[in-house]
């Protein structure tokens, strides 16, 4: 089954339309890179598709739950319990180290931290030796790792990144990338990644690109040289 499916759905704001009539099955256990112009809608999928957003029209489904179907209640339940997100900007919270940002989640959702499943996510981001910092005494790079150890924590159905590599320089995103590419081979994750950036999207499974709203291409194994000439000649994709 999808982990994640959108069936015709569109979201309108006052003056723009941004997502037009949007069908998507998004693979579990895979990597799905989502690309496109700014304003061609990436961001607003993302929040739809991970229960952040409401559509106007259309369905969304996490496995076989109908998100339009919840109330708020059992909406904040399911993101709790069932989405991971990573920000582009990382949104630790500052007070806290990064082992006691790492487990917040779960604290949050009354649960006891699974000591096995922690220490394997830890090991997996590499920051065994920085758990009693801050996040200002961490750089970019260890942040936002901190925050891909913090959505896997609770074992999501969907990790959703948005532009996880933004605020990183080539290096650090790269350790990020290839940290997210570890998840899915190791873990069996599920990942759906907004990004602006031909060399994070070859580390996907696949690219779906958006232009006003819609989906207008889609590459299984995107080479990070297909994935350019897409970006560059979006309207010939179409
Ligand atoms: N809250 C909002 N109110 C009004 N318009 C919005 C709102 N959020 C997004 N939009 C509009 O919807 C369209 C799609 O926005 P979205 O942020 O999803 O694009 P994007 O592809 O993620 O862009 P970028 O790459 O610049 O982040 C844009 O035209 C944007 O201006």
């Amino acid at each position: 089954m999808a982990a994640v499916r959108a069936v015709g759905v569109s979201k309108r704001y006052p003056t723009v339309t941004a997502l037009d009539d949007v069908s998507v099955e998004i693979d579990t256990g895979r990597m799905t890179a989502v690309l496109g112009p700014s304003g061609s809608g990436k961001s607003t999928l993302l929040h739809c598709l991970a229960g952040l957003d409401t559509v106007d029209s259309g369905a969304v489904y996490i496995g076989d739950v109908n998100l339009c179907g919840l109330d708020e209640r059992r909406l904040t339940r399911l993101r709790r319990d069932r989405i991971g997100f990573v920000f582009q900007s990382f949104n630790l919270v500052p007070t806290l180290t990064a082992a006691e940002n790492v487990v917040l989640p779960l604290r949050l959702a009354g649960r006891s931290p699974e000591r096995a499943w922690v220490a394997r996510v830890i090991d997996a981001v590499g920051l065994a030796d920085r758990l009693g910092h801050r996040p200002a005494e961490l750089s970019g790079g260890q942040q936002q790792r901190v925050a891909v150890a913090r959505a896997l924590v609770a074992r999501p159905a969907v990790v959703f990144a948005d532009e996880p590599t933004g605020n990183l320089d080539s290096l650090a995103g790269a350790g990020v990338l290839a940290l997210l590419r570890r998840c899915v081979d190791e873990f069996g994750q599920t990942v759906v990644m907004v990004t602006h950036d031909p060399i994070a999207a070859g580390h996907a499974d696949r690219a779906l690109f958006l232009r006003d709203g819609r989906v207008v291409d889609d590459l299984p194994s995107p080479g990070v040289e297909q994935v350019l000439e897409r970006l560059r000649a979006p309207r010939a994709a179409a």
